[in-house]
Order: C-alpha cells, then structure tokens, then sequence
C-alpha cells in the first residue's frame, strides 16, 4: 500500500509570498488499484506526484510505501512525465534500459527485458530506432517500458496523454490498461480530462486550488468493464458515464467560483 497521511506542502514564491500547493491531502494506492488526480492547472496535483516520487519533501504529513517512509526518489517508484525525457542519442531499446543499466544489469540481461516491455507496449518492431524516427504516441510508449524497467511497484504519471492529438490519446489510454492488467502494477496517473479520468480510473479524486486539496472521491467500475469488453466506446457514450462527467464538471466549476469569489 503506498499511503499518503495529511500531505501540505507550502512554496516561498520569489517575491517572499508563501503558497499552500497541497492542503492536507490523504489517499491509499492499494494494490491493483488505478488512482487518479483530476483538476484544474494549479491544483496541486505535480506537487501531489513529485513528493510521492520523492523528488521534493512534505512541510508536513507522510508518505510511505509498504510502511516505509518516501523520503526519495527510488527504483520501487517509476515515473512517466507529459513531456518525454527519452536520451535522443540512444536507441529505443537503450533507452528502455537505461534504469537496468544504473541498477547494474548485464547487458545481455538488459536487452532481453527491454525486448520484453517493448512488445509489451506495441513497440517490438522499433527497438533500434532512435527517438526521433517516432511519433509522440510512441515515445510515451516507451517512456512507459522505460518506467516499467526496473519492475517498480508502482507507476506515477504525471499528464503523460496531456501532449498528445485526441485519437492517439484514446488508443494510449487503452494500451496503458492493458499494460496496467499485463503487469498488475499500481498506478497513479494525473489527468486535466474528466473524460480520461472517470475511464482509466478505479479510483478519481477530484482536486482544486488554493489551497490544493481533495474535494471530492469516486470509486469507479469503468475501467473493468472495459477489460472486461474492450469497448471504450459504449462505455464513453453510456447515460452512467455522462452524468458522472457532469457531476465532476460542477464540482470543478463550483470550486473555481468560490476561489475567483476569494480573490
Ligand atoms: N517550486 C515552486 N515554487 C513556488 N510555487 C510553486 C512551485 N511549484 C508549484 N508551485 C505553485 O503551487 C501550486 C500547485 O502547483 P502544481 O504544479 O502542483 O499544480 P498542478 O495542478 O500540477 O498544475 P498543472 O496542471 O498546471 O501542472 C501552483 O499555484 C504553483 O504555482
């Protein structure tokens, strides 16, 4: 179970200003399970995703992982950004392998599990490409192989579809269930599409601003039907799927009046 406890963070901004980024912010990633953060831009959900990282400490409140305290970035946590941090000088099954390379893994072990992860993600047949022969789809795909590398017990996502034209971002987001069915992993993906949210999530919690916190919590049955069909499109267009959408947009509405209305 990664758990967080009454996560705040507060920032100095330059100007000596302190801003309340996370207010207070609780939520359990248990095994198997999809958690999502849906919210406006400035909600705290990259403050969110960078302490559970461990790339940036908590003013206060805990994060731990199986009981033990996040204090760090380590290999047990992988994480896929929006923007693609792949190395353009290495090939995709490199790139893929870069994480096994630090952790030490001989080479012929290494390509066997890149091969591996890049089938996994439709990629087999691109393994010596270079990121630059790809389109945008396909390096989040390898992003994601490169994340799964080193086997982490659990995946953060920070808006990785966000960059992506609307038909790839759907067919990512189908790849990303099968990959998250294929390897079981838990993930924690952050999302400013109410649409993506409700269908990728078995879990949204529903974020706003100023403070960051969580206003609102679903537990949602979405995305197993779609394992279990595999029919994104009756799912998207069934009457329970849009009037959850549109409950989700009043709330993230209504919280945007009530900050505008502070301000
Ligand atoms: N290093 C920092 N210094 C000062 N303020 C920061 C810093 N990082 C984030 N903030 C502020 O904290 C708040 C939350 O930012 P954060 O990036 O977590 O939001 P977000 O929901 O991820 O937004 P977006 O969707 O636009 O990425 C914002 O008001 C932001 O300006």
């Amino acid at each position: 179970m990664l758990k967080v406890d009454h996560a705040s963070v507060y920032f100095r901004t330059r100007d000596g200003n302190m801003v309340h980024a996370l207010d207070r912010v609780s939520l359990d990633i248990s095994d198997n399970s999809f958690v999502v953060a849906l919210g406006a831009s400035g909600c705290g959900k990259s403050t969110l995703l960078n302490a559970i990282a461990g790339f940036m400490p908590l003013s206060s409140g805990t994060i731990t992982l199986d009981g033990r305290p996040v204090t760090h970035p380590g290999a047990e946590r992988g994480v896929v950004f929006q923007k693609d941090t792949l190395l353009p000088w290495k090939s995709v099954v490199d790139n893929v392998a870069l994480g096994l390379q630090f952790a030490g893994v001989q080479r012929a072990a290494r390509r066997v599990r890149a091969e591996e992860l890049l089938s996994l993600v439709g990629l087999k047949d691109f393994a010596k490409a270079f990121p630059y022969e790809l389109s945008g789809g396909m390096r989040q795909r390898v992003g994601i192989a490169r994340a799964l590398a080193t086997d982490p017990e659990v995946l953060l996502m920070d808006e990785p579809f966000g960059a992506l034209d609307s038909l790839t971002r759907e067919q990512m987001q189908e790849l990303l269930v099968s990959v998250w069915k294929a390897t079981g992993k838990r993930i924690f993906f952050i999302t400013h599409s109410i649409e993506e949210a409700l269908f990728l999530g078995t879990q949204v919690v529903v974020m706003s601003p100023r403070p960051g916190r969580i206003v609102a919590r679903f537990d949602l049955d979405f995305v197993q039907e779609f394992v279990r069909t595999g029919d994104a499109r009756s799912i998207k267009t069934a009457p329970e799927f849009a009037s959850l959408r549109e409950e989700i947009r009043t709330i993230l509405h209504g919280s945007e009046e009530i900050r505008s209305a502070a301000e």
